[in-house]
């Protein structure tokens, strides 16, 4: 399985600031788009289903992490929403994994999916040294990424959220293609990082085994924001390439 479509980090504070970036793309262009904290802080619940209405697919990444019964409450909550995707920190543990996924089964309607839950291995913003250093984790980085997604495919999750550039080991290591791996960290030649430090292009995130990609800044901070979805698509199914 390979998603066409990138998913769109909808950093904003507010629905004006969506409508007016939306408002960019044609009417017609069905989008994937992520919904973080910024956001749904900022607007609740409501910008969910009208995100939904406008009829886009919607991944709501809260990275979820406290005890396992905090976790499947909330997950109830969030699995009635409808959206496609969501996610919890690996670093939460088995039982909390665990308990995630019996919220999202509880709170989805029987004529519905349950949606994909994925857990965050180690955020693209770290490097080996701050791993090491601030986790005091003593294995690599891809140890404890790779770890972490074991963790999460034993206990029947359908995914993780990793870089790109550890996917394809992560692939191998569980000997599985089903699983998948969501990459933000994507940043096209020529791009600013910003915070980001494990990087890599649409089209070698494809190379690489990546089976979503998310773009944020790159697309959302552009002045022709419709343009650069364009070219990350096509970069990304393999129509273009940058040098
Ligand atoms: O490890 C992670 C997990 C989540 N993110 C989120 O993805 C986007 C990336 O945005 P950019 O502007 O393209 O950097 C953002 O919403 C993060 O919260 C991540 O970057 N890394």
């Amino acid at each position: 399985m390979l998603a066409t479509r990138p998913i769109i980090a909808l950093d904003f504070p507010d629905r004006a600031t969506i409508l007016n970036f939306l408002g960019t793309f044609p009417k017609e262009e069905k989008l994937f788009l992520k919904v973080g904290m910024e956001l749904f802080y900022q607007e609740g619940p409501s910008i969910i289903t009208w995100l939904k209405e406008l009829g886009h697919d919607i991944f709501l990444d809260l990275k979820l992490h406290d005890i396992p019964n905090t976790v499947e409450r909330a997950m109830t909550g969030i699995a009635s929403l409808g959206v496609t995707m969501t996610n919890v920190h690996a670093s939460g543990g088995q039982k909390m994994m665990r308990a995630a996924l019996r919220g999202l089964e509880k709170g989805t309607k029987s004529t519905e999916q349950v949606p994909l839950l994925l857990a965050v291995t180690q955020l693209t913003s770290s490097t080996e040294e701050m791993i090491q250093k601030e986790q005091l984790v003593s294995e690599s980085l891809l140890t404890s990424v790779r770890h972490y997604a074991d963790l999460a495919y034993r206990n029947g999750l359908a995914g993780v959220v990793c870089s790109a550039l550890e996917a394809e080991q992560i692939k191998k290591y569980l000997d599985s293609e089903k699983f998948i791996c969501v990459t933000p960290g994507i940043r096209p030649k020529g791009s600013q990082l910003g915070d980001q430090k494990r990087v890599v292009t649409p089209c070698v995130a494809k190379q690489l085994g990546a089976t979503y990609i998310v773009v944020g800044r790159p697309i959302t901070s552009s002045k022709t924001p419709y343009d650069v979805y364009l070219t990350i698509k096509n970069d990304w199914n393999g129509e273009k390439t940058y040098d």
